[in-house]
């Protein structure tokens, strides 16, 4: 790998993993639960990077360039590289555009946040369409604890909610069973959810 471009990412996930501990440390006060406890699941937490290419395409109205999906992890970091926009989130079943800003990054929650803050925190589906005449980039910096914490819900928030709302599992399952299927909006967390 080029060593400027090794660096230049080396420098980027860093800081974005320093943003993410930051925001770990706020949704525990927000949530109500113990901060000492959600950054211990979080030490030493697994990162992982995907840059996307969508190049142009005539019949942009034909095709997606990513299928609509939650992300399996805790809190995705994402940047939109150049202001081409593309990224739709998914709200009371219509698309809304995220469009890009200079500066700015997106944080989505993830299915893990989902199942640890017993439903709080909602993953957010969403999908990336395509431009008829120019190319899009974008940056998904994805984080997760590490492959054998068990995810679930936290006790507070089960004990205020009245009952746990999902299943446990371990990171390492969670992941397996997103990787395992293909993008299909939230299927993977569906089947998480405990029922009465
Ligand atoms: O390209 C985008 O804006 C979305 C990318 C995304 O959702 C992903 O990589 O999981
Ligand atoms: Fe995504």
């Amino acid at each position: 790998m080029h060593t400027y471009y090794r660096n230049t990412l080396d420098t980027y996930t860093s800081m974005v993993a320093r943003v993410v501990d930051c925001l770990y440390g706020l949704m525990a006060k927000d949530l109500g639960v113990n901060t000492q406890d959600m950054l211990n699941i979080f030490s030493g937490q697994l990162q992982s990077i995907r840059i996307n290419y969508y190049p142009p395409c005539k019949q942009a109205n034909k095709v997606l360039g990513l299928s609509p999906h939650s992300d399996g992890d805790a809190l995705t970091v994402l940047l939109q590289a150049n202001d081409v926009h593309g990224l739709q989130i998914r709200k009371n079943n219509k698309w809304f555009l995220i469009k890009p800003k200079a500066g700015a990054l997106i944080i989505n929650i993830g299915d893990m946040m989902e199942i640890m803050t017993n439903g709080r925190y909602k993953s957010i589906e969403h999908r990336a369409i395509i431009n008829m005449e120019e190319e899009r980039l974008s940056i998904a910096a994805f984080h997760s604890p590490r492959l054998d914490v068990v995810l679930r819900p936290f006790p507070e928030l089960v004990n205020s909610d009245g009952r746990e709302f999902y299943k446990a599992i371990t990171n390492k399952e969670y992941l397996r069973k997103c990787f395992s299927g293909q993008l299909n909006g939230k299927n993977a967390l569906e089947s998480m959810k405990l029922r009465k």
